[in-house]
């Protein structure tokens, strides 16, 4: 599904990485690991299409990403570490909006979902009257919603309790089950969960 071709990063005179490979295939889950600083969150933007890689190519389906970008956005879903949740609005403001402005049905009764997400009475408060941890379920959301291939989280497990990891790592295997594939950086364990984890370690280059 996903080839990371030759791909180099430099950011500052520093080159995060160089000459990086690997795939990721249907079905399968892939942790991006390494210390503070290594490029993680840099490489995540890469493959996502938001910055270009110094060299080096990203391929999905065989194409490149930045030649078909708007077929590859359709089977997309990235959450970064921020989680691009309007504060200012509700739960359910920010879902809707976000359903709308990714040409979903944004009219769907979506009390049933925030229910299932742990944000039961919580629909119409403003997001910023939430805790860190709903707040990162008001984001999370969007992984019930989308018909996205490829997910790409960046940290999506911050500030969750375990009863919420627990339903995250749920609705991976869904997903991983139903042919999507999922790129993300934790600092999670996540070996016990997915017995056929792939990693990639970035070491921190000076
Ligand atoms: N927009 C930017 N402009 C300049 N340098 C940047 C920018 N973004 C990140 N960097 C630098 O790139 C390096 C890698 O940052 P990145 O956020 O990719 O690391 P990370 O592995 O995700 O770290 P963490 O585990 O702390 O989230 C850091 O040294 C950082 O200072």
């Amino acid at each position: 599904m996903l080839h990371i071709k030759a791909v180099t990063c430099i950011k500052q005179d520093r080159c995060l990485f160089a000459d990086l490979n690997f795939s990721l295939k249907s079905g399968q889950i892939m942790q991006l690991a390494g210390p503070n600083g290594a490029g993680k969150t840099s490489l995540l933007r890469i493959i996502a299409g938001f910055a270009m890689a110094d060299e080096g190519d990203v391929l999905f389906q065989d194409r490149s990403i930045t030649k078909y970008y708007d077929e590859y956005a359709q089977e997309l879903l990235f959450i970064g570490h921020k989680t691009g949740v309007n504060t200012q609005l509700t739960a359910l403001e920010n879902v809707a909006f976000w359903l709308k402005i990714n040409g979903y049905d944004s009219k769907q009764d979506l009390y049933p979902i925030l229910a299932k997400i742990g944000l039961v009475g919580l629909e119409d408060v403003p997001v910023r009257m939430l805790s860190a941890g709903q707040q990162r379920r008001v984001a999370l959301v969007r992984l019930w919603l989308n018909s996205a291939k490829l997910w790409i989280l960046d940290e999506p497990f911050t500030a969750l309790d375990k009863s919420g990891v627990a339903f995250l790592q749920e609705r991976f295997v869904e997903h991983l089950n139903a042919g999507g594939a999922i790129l993300l950086t934790t600092h999670q364990d996540l070996t016990t969960h997915f017995s056929d984890l792939q990693t990639v370690t970035l070491e921190y280059r000076h």
